[in-house]
């Protein structure tokens, strides 16, 4: 049995603002069958701490970057959980990074580093009966303890930093060094300096045995300059120690034969179903009725997506005879547009600007295709989601959207391997192409209904995905 202490800011389904919050919180089942124990350190903000209950106290920290931290123990959503219980850095209210204005907190870096120094303390024995062999941190919140662990010296597990998105990096101002309870030493390129600053990230990056991102293709990316965030140069130096391991979904959360969220459920063999889950869309949304095809959106509005490319694309969505409901929350100038294209075109798109998971299940059950633009993207759910619940994804050829989704060419079409549509460059021009080319497939029904059974029969769970991290482990440990 291998043993990982997991190291994560968020985790599903008791905080989640994206992605990391879905792979951190279905690992540990799934890695369960692969004779690997999982203990999750997270921060103890509200709902984590009311969600275990009555933990047990394993552990405290004295002067845990500016109060007293206590390290409690529990199980919550079948997940063995160790919170950091220090309210003078986690109680508050909502989003874990960001106040009610929507700013980040002023002192995230002191709130992440001393998630990542409990980490390093946990994983050198501060908790009686944990001794990981692996300790595994996600993002730039938790990638100083790789970091911590070397300036401390001593026995220590080996390490894995995996990146799920290299645009939030974690870089603080030189002078906090000693707050963060780093040696001047520390301030080097062989250390913690990243470009002037403390970089989080590039620490982890730096100081790990092992980096992992969320998809083969984005860990060939991330060494080119284009796509490298300024860590290009570092990551293709650790090439031999960076790979790509592809997301899963939870089977348990996400499976439309057995969805609780969604109204109608269904199987491969009752697309029909479908459509009552159509209706439930076209209301919510404020939709009419069409010839054309349910086109639908899940996402963070922001760049990274391409939500602005998407913006722009509309009044040829429209045109083309499709119609749209788009669910997300982020940029306040995208949710704006989106709101105006909405009344510009009543009927035909239809907007939810918030956050709503019911809500999401409920568009990948009823919508025919999901529309994912990203500009780049390190893995991507939401087409993994549309595949297994016969929403087309229609994407961007970039990162885990490229690894995930065969695009319908005449190729694919005539080796019956297509599951999707896929486009490139990234542009507007070639979007509005993609979106063209999904409306006439669409018409095709038997042809259509062909590429949603083939998505939906693909083998997409966490069962099977979880194995290339256990043989990660098991080569480390070597
Ligand atoms: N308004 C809304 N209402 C309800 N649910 C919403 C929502 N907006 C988004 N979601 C959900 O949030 C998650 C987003 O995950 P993604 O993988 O698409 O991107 P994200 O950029 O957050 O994650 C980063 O990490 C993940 C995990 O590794 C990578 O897949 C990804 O490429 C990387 O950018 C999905 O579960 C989606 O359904």
């Amino acid at each position: 049995m291998i043993t990982v202490l997991a190291v994560a800011s968020e985790i599903h389904p008791l905080v989640k603002t994206g992605g990391l919050a879905d792979v951190v919180g279905a690992l540990p089942a799934a890695l369960a069958g692969h004779d690997v124990a999982v203990t999750t350190l997270v921060p103890g903000y509200p709902a984590i701490l009311a969600a275990l209950g009555k933990p047990r106290r394993v552990g405290v920290i004295e002067d845990c970057f500016g109060g007293r931290a206590v390290l409690k123990r529990g199980e919550a959503a079948g997940l063995d959980l160790i919170a950091l219980d220090a309210p003078h850095l986690y109680d508050r209210p909502g989003n874990p990074y960001a106040g009610p204005d929507g700013r980040d907190w002023p002192d995230n870096a002191r709130r992440y580093a001393a998630l990542a120094y409990a980490a390093a303390g946990v994983a050198q024995g501060l908790v009686a009966n944990v001794r990981p062999d692996i300790l595994h941190a996600h993002d730039w919140q938790a990638a100083l303890a790789p970091a911590y662990l070397h300036y401390a010296g001593g026995a220590r597990p080996r390490t894995v930093v995996t990146v799920h998105n290299l645009a939030f990096q974690g870089q603080y101002p030189r002078s906090m060094l000693e707050e963060l309870r780093l040696p001047p030493r520390a301030f080097a390129m062989d250390g913690v300096e990243y470009y002037g600053m403390i970089g989080f990230l590039k620490s982890g990056l730096h100081f790990s045995d092992r980096i992992t991102t969320v998809s083969p293709r984005y860990a060939a990316e991330i060494r080119t300059a284009e796509a490298g965030m300024g860590l290009e140069g570092l990551l293709a130096g650790r090439a031999d120690v960076l790979s790509g391991i592809v997301n899963g979904l939870d089977d348990r959360e996400w499976n439309p034969e057995t969805d609780p969220r969604i109204p109608a459920t269904y199987t491969v063999k009752t697309l029909g179903q479908r459509a009552r889950n159509r209706t439930a869309i076209e209301q919510r949304f404020g939709l009419g009725r069409g010839e054309g095809p349910l086109m639908s959106v899940v996402s963070r509005l922001t760049w990274q997506k391409g939500m602005d490319l998407l913006v722009e694309a509309l009044p040829h969505l429209v045109a083309s005879g499709a119609r749209l409901a788009l669910l997300g929350s982020g940029d306040r100038d995208i949710e704006a547009a989106f709101r105006a294209a909405a009344e510009r075109f009543p009927g035909r798109i239809g907007v939810v600007i918030g956050y709503d998971e019911a809500l999401s299940h409920g568009l990948f059950a009823g919508a025919d295709m999901t529309l994912v633009p990203s500009r780049f993207e390190p893995c991507g759910l939401t087409q993994l989601y549309g595949l297994r619940y016969g929403c087309v994804p229609v994407v961007a050829r970039v990162g885990g959207l490229s690894d995930t989704i065969v695009d319908a060419n005449d190729a694919a079409l005539t080796l019956k391997a297509a599951t999707g549509v896929q486009f490139q460059p990234v542009s507007r021009a070639m979007l509005e192409d993609a979106i063209s080319r999904a409306v006439a497939l669409f018409r095709d029904r038997p042809l259509w209904q062909s590429i949603q059974r083939r998505g939906m029969g693909l083998d997409l769970s966490w069962t099977s995905r979880a194995g290339a991290y256990a043989a990660l482990y098991r080569e480390m440990l070597r």
